[in-house]
């Protein structure tokens, strides 16, 4: 018997490995641009695929630089003048071959001297919206949705995005929350705000089926506009949930921090009777994903903290430093009554906070988020727990406001008292349609409560950008979606 470490080859199979191994040496391998200009791999022979941000032919060499997306920096590339070609332009994609070397320019570490370039994708530089060495503001680049991944600004911000999707999941991983995969199609409206789209089959007449139904679901269905119904029966067997997907809202709204269609992490927390519980998780989830972006895309950051937002980064710091600052709506309301400017909104308690109102409010208590706690009952939808407070009659809701953005968060502990819950949806003539969240409080229920962040708000705060549509790969609002 062979002993159960060795490993027993015939020569055959040893012949075979070692050409494998001779043809390895020779076949360049395959990098990413984010691993070959991290000098690891410096002296051996590797190929490299992406587009061409730069082309600078002198005399003898040709320069250029090549991006794949994987960082923000790009791959120079040295070559003879006899490889150019006039199909390498800026945007074209390429592939390249070569030595991986020292560079002897101070500009980069590394550099590939190319034995060989293929042109994959030609660009007409004529035609093509972002010419070479231009700066192309967000605004510019934004009418291009299905060619803005190709600019610098929008490449970081993709590569932010999907890190600080990583950096959610992780948090909510490690504090033992369960991911739930809420639905998009639901026939309820959680908000209650009739901002619905309904869903019915494309080219069905007067919304019938075949079988005469009136609807396709038999019920008018919609798109979500929130995860927390599901998320709170889940709530019943689990002690916290999440859930991050898209959400949607009929607003028809042209604002710069709305959109028919976002992202929303919502959590929903069982056991919990207070909304300093809901609080320090959304001071927590925020503070754990900036520090991860901070920490995991420094360059892509930078170029909003440098670019587009000059001297951002000292709001962020300033955010990461301090603790969040907690009001109540009423305090609210008297700093908003007792200020000298002027609003454009009603400022009477009782009103909704307007966004005018809540940038204020942030600036006022000193640039860092603020907590805004219990909101006027009237305000809120049934699922509020009632605060039984008199005269001035609130909810045990919260909202998270940001700096230049307002609102990020919203949230509260639910009603859990059936009785209290019956009357409220008799009131509102919702008892019907929501039996089976009766249901849930009368089997096992606890106290809970929940919130959502809006992911594109949180991404409006930590980088300075201003219009939401800057921050989505596709945004989508009314009178616009283009692909
Ligand atoms: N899950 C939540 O509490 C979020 C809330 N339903 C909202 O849409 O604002």
């Amino acid at each position: 018997m062979l002993p159960a470490n060795r490993l027993w080859l015939s020569e055959g199979a040893i012949g075979m490995l070692q050409s494998l191994r001779y043809y390895c040496q020779k076949t360049p391998r395959k990098l990413r641009i984010c691993e070959a200009i991290s000098h690891l791999e410096v002296g051996t022979k590797i190929k490299v695929q992406g587009w061409v941000r730069s082309v600078r032919p002198q005399k003898e060499n040709l320069f250029l630089h090549v991006n794949d997306g994987s960082s923000l920096q790009s791959l120079q590339v040295v070559a003879s003048s006899e490889l150019n070609h006039r199909l390498l332009t800026f945007g074209s994609a390429v592939e390249i071959s070569g030595s991986l070397v020292t560079s002897p320019s101070r500009k980069q570490e590394v550099e590939l001297q190319a034995d060989q370039i293929d042109v994959v994708g030609e660009c007409n530089p004529v035609d093509f919206p972002f010419k070479i060495k231009e700066k192309h503001g967000l605004e510019y680049i934004r009418q291009f949705p299905h060619l803005r991944c190709k600019t610098n600004a929008f490449s970081s911000l993709l590569r932010i995005r999907s890190e600080a999707t990583t950096a959610i999941q992780q948090y909510f991983k490690e504090k033992g929350f369960i991911q739930i995969h809420t639905p998009v199609l639901t026939s309820n409206d959680c908000e209650g705000a009739g901002e619905l789209f309904q869903v019915e089959p494309a080219g069905q007449k007067k919304n019938q089926d075949e079988e005469g139904h009136q609807h396709f679901f038999s019920v008018p269905a919609y798109l979500t506009v929130s995860g927390q119904l599901h998320l709170e029966v889940m709530a019943g067997a689990f002690p916290g949930v999440y859930t991050f997907g898209p959400t949607f809202r009929a607003e028809n709204s042209q604002s710069r921090r709305h959109l028919a269609e976002f992202y929303m992490v919502e959590a929903e927390i069982s056991f919990t009777q207070s909304l300093e519980d809901l609080m320090k998780v959304m001071e927590d989830l925020f503070r754990s994903t900036t520090e991860h972006l901070l920490a995991q895309c420094p360059e892509d950051v930078a170029l909003y903290h440098k670019h587009v937002s000059p001297g951002y980064r000292d709001n962020v710091d300033l955010m990461m430093k301090k603790s969040f600052n907690v009001i109540t709506y009423t305090e609210a309301i008297n700093i908003l009554n007792s200020s000298s400017k002027k609003f454009a909104f009603k400022t009477d308690w009782g009103c909704d906070l307007q966004t005018e109102h809540e940038k204020y409010l942030v600036k006022h208590c000193g640039d860092v988020p603020l907590f805004v706690t219990d909101y006027p009952y009237a305000l809120k939808p049934f699922y509020a727990r009632d605060n039984e407070d008199q005269p001035l009659h609130t909810a045990a809701a919260v909202d998270l406001l940001v700096p230049g953005v307002g609102e990020m968060c919203g949230g509260s502990l639910r009603e859990e008292r059936l009785d209290l819950l019956k009357t409220r949806l008799a009131q509102a003539g919702l008892d019907e349609t929501y039996g089976w969240y009766l249901d849930v409080r009368r089997f096992g229920s606890v106290p809970h409560g929940g919130f959502g962040m809006g992911f594109e708000r949180y991404l409006l705060c930590v980088l300075g950008v201003d219009n939401i549509k800057d921050v989505i790969p596709f945004p989508r609002f009314s009178r616009s979606c283009p692909l």
